[in-house]
């Protein structure tokens, strides 16, 4: 894996800080990480990705945060074909609220009905676990990448 997108979707700003620090791992490992907020991606690119990144946060009950929403609402409009497209998916929650990380099973849900491929387990931070995200999610995404040989 040579190169791949990290898109965020963040309300507050920490699923952002936690794409960076996941694309720094990844540059550690030779591989080129791209960071992009969501609501800045055009979403009839996406077909022509490898492989992408997913982090996402919950907000209000159970919804999408604010540069995620957008997103999902122009790939539910314009129903990109990803038939080509290998995903890894993060979540960022809470598990005091009965919605814990509903956010990230949305978008996931959305790109597989999209015809995309999700590669390993999705994985999960719980802001009330005291555990530091970024640290969370390198460790998710070093396991998940072993399985992202070229397809
Ligand atoms: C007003 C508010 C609503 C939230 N709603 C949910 C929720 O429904 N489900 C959940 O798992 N986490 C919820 N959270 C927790 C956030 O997802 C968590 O703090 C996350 O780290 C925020 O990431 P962000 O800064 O990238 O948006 C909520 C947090 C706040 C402040």
């Amino acid at each position: 894996m040579n190169k791949l997108t990290v898109l965020f979707g963040t309300e507050s700003g920490n699923a952002e800080l936690v794409a960076e620090d996941v694309a720094a791992a990844l540059e550690e490992n030779g591989t080129t990480a791209e960071v992009v907020d969501m609501q800045d991606y055009p979403v009839d690119d996406l077909g022509a990705e490898d492989l992408v990144i997913l982090v996402v946060s919950t907000y209000g009950e159970g919804d999408l945060p604010a540069t995620a929403a957008p997103f999902r609402e122009a790939l539910v409009e314009s129903k990109p074909d990803l038939s080509g497209v290998r995903f890894a998916a993060f979540g960022l929650g809470d598990s005091t609220y009965e919605t814990y990380n509903l956010g990230v099973a949305t978008l996931r849900s959305t790109f597989t009905a999209l015809g995309a491929t999700q590669i390993g387990e999705t994985g999960y931070h719980d802001a009330d676990s005291g555990l530091n995200p970024s640290d969370v999610a390198v460790a998710w995404v070093n396991t998940v990448l072993t399985l992202a040989a070229p397809a």
